[in-house]
């Protein structure tokens, strides 16, 4: 007997947002944020994500503008820029991951840090008015804290800042929301990961759903 199962792309899509929208506390969100909200916690598949969430404010609505201008969306992973679902950005908007690039390893064994640390000193020229995507490496967003706390560094219109797992990726999150340098988004916590950043950004990027 062959198994019955919804076979609608767009149907499966809607069942999903009408679920989490009815099983998920969203009252703290403006509307901006909550439609963020509902894609991060469909990409983890786990109501109770949204407790764990939270936004400096008018984060949503600087990211939704910057994109709408252009801005360049900059990734700590393939992952991350692989994601990104280019037809839903507005502005035909760059996505740019350095992880790959050839100079990195030799930068990361002179800089003494991981390579997804070190691929973001290529990101200085692209960084004025981007939107920052971290979905994987907690030393990524301690790096970028680090670069920001000099002056002179060109500022990002927005952090989608979500590295997951044990080691420093709490702690980095909590750094980044001490101090924010720039509007922000996090998952608290070791909950995050290139999936949940993806559909924050995918999101960010949309029409209100
Ligand atoms: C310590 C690292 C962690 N990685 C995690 C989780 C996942 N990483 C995957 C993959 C495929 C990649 N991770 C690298 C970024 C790699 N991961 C690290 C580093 C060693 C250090 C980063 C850090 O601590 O901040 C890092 C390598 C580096 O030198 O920077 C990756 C580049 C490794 C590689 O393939 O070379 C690679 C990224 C590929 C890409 O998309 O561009 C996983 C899929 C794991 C797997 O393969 O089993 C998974 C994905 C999680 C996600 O949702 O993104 C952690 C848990 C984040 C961990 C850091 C924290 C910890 O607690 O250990």
């Amino acid at each position: 007997m062959p198994h019955d199962y919804e076979k609608d792309g767009a149907a499966i899509y809607h069942q999903s947002f009408a679920t989490i929208r009815a099983e998920a506390d969203l009252a703290r969100f403006d509307a901006d944020e909550e439609p963020v909200v509902v894609r991060m916690i469909h990409a983890a598949g786990l109501v109770g994500l949204e407790r764990d969430v939270a936004f400096t404010p008018g984060m949503a609505t600087a990211a939704r503008a910057a994109l709408a201008a252009g801005a360049p969306i900059l990734c700590d992973a393939r992952m991350v820029s692989e994601g990104i679902t280019r037809p839903r950005l507005p502005a035909d908007n760059a996505v740019i991951c350095t992880l790959n690039d050839p100079r990195v390893p030799d930068m990361a064994r002179d800089m003494g840090n991981t390579r997804s640390a070190t691929a973001l000193e290529l990101w200085r020229p692209f960084l004025e008015g981007a939107v920052v995507a971290i979905g994987n490496a907690p030393t990524a967003l301690f790096h970028l804290l680090n670069m920001l706390e000099d002056p002179a560094c060109p500022r990002p219109a927005a952090i989608i800042g979500c590295p997951v797992g044990f080691v420093g990726a709490a702690e980095s999150k909590d750094a980044l929301m001490a101090a924010p340098p720039c509007p922000a988004v996090i998952v608290r916590g070791r909950l995050g990961g290139s999936a949940i950043t993806v559909a924050a950004i995918n999101a960010l990027a949309s029409r209100r759903e």
